[in-house]
């Protein structure tokens, strides 16, 4: 692996400071060298070509180049998305690059801060059951002005303990998957002059009407998972180049299942022939879901045939009080009570539509799986504008009511299986199952055009702040 210095002088000259105490080597062409190691071929500054062997002896080498880089993913279990799509993007970095990243998904503010960053579960939980509480908090937080003072309060306050909850990771790259984490680590990388070293980049998990505080200016790349994300990103001030829309990142499981549905009704022990209504309410199992569930058992039997028109799959995910009451209920039909499932693309690829609250990784999950859907719930602010998104789109339909949502599901499967076959194609158009993987190449690609100051090693980051 060799690289060339391509920049411009004054970074060599500082570049060439860090290095000579770090390593003590630079030579004549601007070519860093290592003794007798060779290394596979990862990012490079300059085609193989213009390698120059010195004497045979010497092994010209990127800077760093040989380390796994290290990526920090931010999340908090706030709702179950922001961690699924965590999880996929570290899955997406190991089948893209194997091992030249080391992935740490981390809620760093739960591990290393205080009140009120390391109880953002349950406060969140809080606000969302009492609805109206979380509504005003949204919208009363969305000016820049009201967030920005908050969250650079709330920065001053814990700077040490953000500091040392980033730097433990040692991050190359820094990934946010949450509305709340860009300004608090950003402003930590300007105090410890580390922005030039590290890329910070957001993935915005909600598919339309989100908060502000996803939008912050300094980001590298801010990765919208729809038009409509990227244009309040825009209006919230963020450039053109700093915006890329692929779509929501989903468990790359999802985009590579490849069993049929009836082998897959086999393996979870359901109907073969009945068609399947798949009830949620996202990881936290929220919403209707316990009357839906108890109407649909009515609707789905045919009292005069005296047999069951399909079969109910329910997944509580960490509701186990919901899990443990639909459990112990009597069913007309054939009914499977699950609770937090790890494999969500089989229960969806074994179903032929699903009833859910509208959140986004469910929804952008369900498309891929070319599930039409019923959504019979949102949170106020982030969740409201996926509504439009499905329904808009063709792919489904809202209603509150679990009457209706029951007869629109029989129709779907007794009268209307047209109507249900053409949503399907419609989930199916608006699906990107491979945004997950256009996103890490991008920021693979944003790795590659660092420059040499970014695989300084952060040992020596301390002369790299007296240096800069
Ligand atoms: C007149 C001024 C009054 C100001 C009152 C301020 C009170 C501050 C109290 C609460 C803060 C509210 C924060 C609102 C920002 C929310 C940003 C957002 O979109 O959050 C969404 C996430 C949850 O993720 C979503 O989950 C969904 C499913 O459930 C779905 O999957 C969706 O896609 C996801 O995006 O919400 C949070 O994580 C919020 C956690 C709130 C915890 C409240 C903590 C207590 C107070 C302060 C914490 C510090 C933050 C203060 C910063 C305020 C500025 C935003
Ligand atoms: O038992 C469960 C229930 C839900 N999920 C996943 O949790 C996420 C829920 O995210 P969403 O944005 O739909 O809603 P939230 O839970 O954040 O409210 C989706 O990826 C679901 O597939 C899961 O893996 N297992």
């Amino acid at each position: 692996m060799v690289m060339k210095v391509a920049s411009p002088e004054k970074v060599v000259s500082i570049t060439e400071k860090v290095w000579q105490r770090v390593y003590g080597g630079i030579n004549n062409n601007g070519y860093y060298y290592h003794h007798h190691r060779k290394h596979r071929r990862r990012c490079s500054y300059e085609s193989e070509d213009e390698y120059e062997d010195e004497d045979g002896t010497i092994q010209l080498m990127q800077m760093g180049a040989e380390r796994s880089k290290n990526v920090l993913i931010l999340m908090s279990d706030t709702g179950g998305g922001h961690r699924a799509s965590a999880e996929a993007i570290r899955e997406a970095f190991r089948i893209e690059f194997g091992d030249e990243y080391r992935i740490y998904v981390k809620d760093v503010w739960k591990e290393y801060t205080g009140w009120p960053l390391n109880d953002m579960e349950r406060s969140y939980k809080f606000m969302v059951k009492h609805v109206q509480l979380w509504k005003v908090a949204f919208h009363s937080t969305s000016p820049r002005w009201i967030h920005s003072s908050y969250l650079a309060a709330i920065a001053s306050y814990y700077a040490k303990e953000v500091e040392a909850g980033l730097m433990e990771y040692k991050p190359d790259i820094i990934i946010s998957v949450h509305p709340l984490m860009q300004h608090i680590p950003l402003s930590v990388l300007k105090w410890k002059s580390l922005q030039k070293k590290v890329i910070f980049v957001t993935v915005i998990t909600d598919l339309n009407t989100c908060h502000p505080t996803w939008f912050h200016p300094r980001v590298n790349r801010c990765y919208c998972p729809s038009k409509e994300v990227a244009k309040r990103a825009l209006y919230d001030g963020l450039e053109e180049s700093q915006i890329q829309v692929f779509g929501l990142p989903i468990r790359p499981s999802f985009a590579r299942a490849v069993l049929s549905k009836d082998d897959l009704r086999k393996e979870l022990e359901l109907d073969p022939d009945l068609p399947a209504v798949l009830l949620m309410g996202g990881g936290e199992g929220m919403g209707p879901v316990k009357k839906t569930a108890m109407v649909l058992g009515e609707s789905l039997y045919d009292n005069d045939r005296g047999k069951p028109i399909g079969q109910l799959i329910i997944i509580c995910g960490r509701n186990k009080a919901l899990a443990s009451t639909l459990e112990s209920l009597e069913w007309k039909i054939p009914v499977k009570v699950r609770g937090f499932e790890t494999q969500m693309e089989k229960w969806m690829g074994a179903c032929d539509c699903i009833i859910t609250k509208a959140g986004p990784g469910t929804i952008a999950e369900a498309l891929i799986r070319g599930l039409p859907i019923v959504l019979n719930d949102y949170i106020p602010g982030q969740e409201k504008g996926n509504v439009p998104y499905v329904v808009d789109n063709g792919a489904g339909v809202f209603t509150r009511s679990p009457k209706e949502t029951a007869r629109i599901v029989s129709e779907w499967f007794s009268t209307k299986t047209d109507e249900l076959k053409r949503m399907s194609e419609n989930a199916l158009k608006l699906a990107q199952p491979e945004a997950v993987f256009d996103i890490v190449k991008d920021i693979h690609e944003l790795a590659c055009q660092r420059g040499p100051l970014a695989n300084i090693p952060y040992d020596s980051t301390s002369s790299l702040t007296n240096v800069i």
